[in-house]
């Protein structure tokens, strides 16, 4: 592919993405844009673009192709911004935010259907985050899911996914709230498992300092991604709330069903536990 590629949001996702399009599709230039000064200036001096635009207007207008990486909120914002300005005829806009219901929705009633929207979240990251992570191989073998709505064409989708192919990713069309679910179970609900885990510990804590000092491989692996950006998951969580709610009830209903259990001291039940989940994990497909 040839042509100019706009990103907005220069940090972890937005980086590795200019990457895999600039090691794919040499004969592009990429153009970004960020709030942070310091972004764009690492940015460029990690050749992961080639130019800065002083504004949204000057990249937009340049673009073939815009990606919007930025926290889910503000990619509405800028898609709001993005449907009253001027933009080639054909350019194809795509986010890859961690939630598509609501960032679907928002396309639908700015856009409506006169400019080619197409949404997108690569299933891989990191709790790292900013454009000095930025890795070329951060998609390889994972699913990366795309959301066009119905009206969309084939033919577009397919450029869209032309674009993406440096990412060595899965391309996978999906629908907005199946998506929602999916992610919401494998996750966001993990994300605040995660942190419930690391704010309890902090309170057991003050009680036996230790905990601090003695948390070893289980609780690290296990908590790693309490580490991400909290801005970045508040938005995410309120996003998918809706299946999140769900999602929680169910857990505690699980919670439940093991407390009952250890209540008893029902010791079959407890190997059955384990070994049940211990089979579901390891028959995961290792594709990252
Ligand atoms: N981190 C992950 O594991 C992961 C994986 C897949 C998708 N995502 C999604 O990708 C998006 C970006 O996440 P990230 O991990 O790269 O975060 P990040 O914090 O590394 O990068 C986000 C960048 O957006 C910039 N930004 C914020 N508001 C902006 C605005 N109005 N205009 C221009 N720039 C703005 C920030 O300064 C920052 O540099 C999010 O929507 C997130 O849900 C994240
Ligand atoms: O590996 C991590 O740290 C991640 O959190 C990556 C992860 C995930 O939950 O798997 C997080 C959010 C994305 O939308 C996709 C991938």
């Amino acid at each position: 592919m040839k042509g100019n590629v706009f990103i907005v949001g220069l940090g972890l996702i937005g980086g590795s993405l200019a990457l895999t399009i600039k090691n794919q599709h040499p004969n592009t230039k990429i153009y970004g844009l960020d709030v942070h000064q310091h972004e764009i200036e690492k940015a460029i001096e990690l050749n992961v673009i080639d130019e800065k635009v002083d504004s949204l207007q000057q990249g937009a207008e340049l673009a073939d192709l815009i990606i919007l990486s930025t926290p889910v909120v503000e990619l509405r914002k800028i898609m709001k911004q993005l449907s009253s300005m001027t933009l080639k005829d054909n350019v194809i806009i795509t986010d890859t935010g961690s939630t598509k219901g609501e960032i679907m929705e928002a396309a639908n009633e700015v856009f409506n259907g006169k400019v080619t929207f197409i949404g997108g979240h690569p299933i891989a990251g990191s709790h790292k985050t900013g454009v000095e992570n930025a890795d070329l191989h951060l998609f390889d073998n994972a699913y990366y899911i795309l959301t066009p709505a119905p009206e969309i064409s084939n033919k577009r989708i397919s450029e869209l996914k032309s674009w993406l192919s440096g990412t060595n990713a899965r391309l996978h069309i999906l629908d907005k709230d199946e998506h929602d679910y999916i992610v919401g179970m494998i996750s966001h609900l993990p994300h605040l498992i995660a942190g419930v885990l690391v704010n309890q510990a902090k309170k057991h804590a003050i009680r036996e300092p230790l905990i601090r000092q003695m948390a070893a491989g289980g609780f690290r692996d296990i908590t790693r991604i309490a580490s991400s950006n909290p801005s970045i998951w508040s938005d995410i969580v309120m996003d998918n709330r809706h299946n999140l709610l769900d999602l929680i009830e169910d857990w505690m209903n699980e919670i439940r069903k093991l407390t009952a259990v250890l209540q008893a001291g029902d010791e079959q039940a407890i190997h059955h536990f384990f070994e049940g989940a211990k089979e579901y994990r390891d028959s995961l497909p290792s594709h990252v």
